[in-house]
């Protein structure tokens, strides 16, 4: 087969497999079996070896890299990642609703999002390709893990428009996934992780990206760090474009027309939360207006415009049992 020819299949199969990476992790409606799937991605890496330049970094082969890293890279956030401040009852909903309503007007209305419990990621794209992904770190400086963000398949490594942006998100382990781990590792007589946010936060440190791309992660996107050049309005827009863009964002989102619905989102969320496939410690309550964000501002490592809904800690109930040593 000559370069021309192999060129067209090549592209051909990268978006072919593109496309159904997205349907099978982003959209979960897989609309091939897995054997299709793995027969295409074959071919296409016979055909890269073949044909080395034709292999890109946005290839579905390119997913998991091959050198072990010496150490992550610290990464200068372009704008900070901030930290959530925290609502504990209804209370400090009512009297974050109060500031709110003070400086945006009676008329505001809410997102109401699930809080993932996983690791705050920033995802960097330069003309539609993915560049740079790094943890939150101090909020100003954070570390350069692109290589183990690359092995999440819900992650696109190309956008379907060559558009410039940084977006933030969370990475996490679905349960599942935090249960089979802790299976083998427990047959290997390893120390099993505590909770799948530890096991996500273990997995995205590794050095080496072909253990990260082993532990089944995933991502939730929920925000993009400067809609400048997006034109959008309000926050659910932003996350519809993300959508339209081919990124992984929770369905269960809400808009809330005010602090009532936003409670009645947490009572509905608190009672169905053991049947979510990832953990959750939490929603997420944000100002939908872009404008009234803007107007509410931040302190030094908080959004005003939003805040976090703690789940009151799970009791553990430990009992404990004397045993009688002295018969
Ligand atoms: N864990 C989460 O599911 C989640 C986390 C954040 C943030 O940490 C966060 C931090 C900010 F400074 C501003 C908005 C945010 O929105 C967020 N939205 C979410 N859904």
């Amino acid at each position: 087969m000559d370069l021309q020819t192999a060129e067209i299949r090549v592209k051909e199969l990268q978006k072919l497999l593109n496309q159904y990476n997205y349907e099978y992790h982003v959209l979960d409606q897989p609309s091939v079996p897995d054997s299709e799937y793995d027969t295409l991605l074959r071919e296409l890496n016979e055909m890269e070896e073949q044909f080395p330049k034709l292999k890109t970094a946005d290839s579905p082969t390119q997913r998991v890299g091959g050198e072990i890293l010496e150490m992550f890279e610290k990464v200068q956030h372009q704008s900070q990642m901030l930290s959530l401040g925290n609502a504990f009852n209804e209370q400090d909903l009512r009297d974050f609703d109060r500031r709110v309503r003070q400086s945006a007007g009676d008329n505001v209305s809410y997102v109401c999002e699930l809080k993932i419990d996983g690791l705050a990621v920033s995802l960097r794209y330069q003309d539609g390709l993915f560049i740079l992904g790094a943890t939150r770190g101090d909020g100003s400086t954070g570390e350069n893990i692109t290589a183990n963000l690359r092995t999440i398949r819900s992650i696109p490594l190309r956008l379907n428009r060559d558009i410039s942006m940084e977006v933030r998100g969370e990475a996490f382990m679905p349960k599942s996934s935090f249960e089979a781990l802790n299976k083998v590792k427990a047959e290997k007589g390893e120390e099993a992780f505590a909770n799948p946010r530890n096991a996500a936060a273990g997995s995205l440190r590794q050095l080496d990206p072909r253990i990260a791309a082993s532990r089944n992660l995933d991502v939730f996107l929920y925000g993009v760090s400067d809609t400048g050049e997006t034109g959008v309005q309000s926050h659910s827009e932003a996350l519809d474009l993300l959508d339209t863009l081919g990124f992984k964002t929770n369905k269960e989102r809400q808009k809330c027309a005010n602090i009532e619905e936003v409670m009645t989102y947490i009572q509905h969320w608190t009672n169905e939360r053991p049947n979510l496939q990832y953990d959750i410690d939490g929603i997420v309550i944000k100002v939908d207006s872009l404008e009234d964000q803007e107007q509410l501002g931040t302190t030094a490592k908080s959004p005003r415009w939003a805040i976090a809904y703690k789940f009151p800690a799970e009791e553990v109930v430990t009992t404990l049992i004397a045993i009688d040593l002295s018969v």
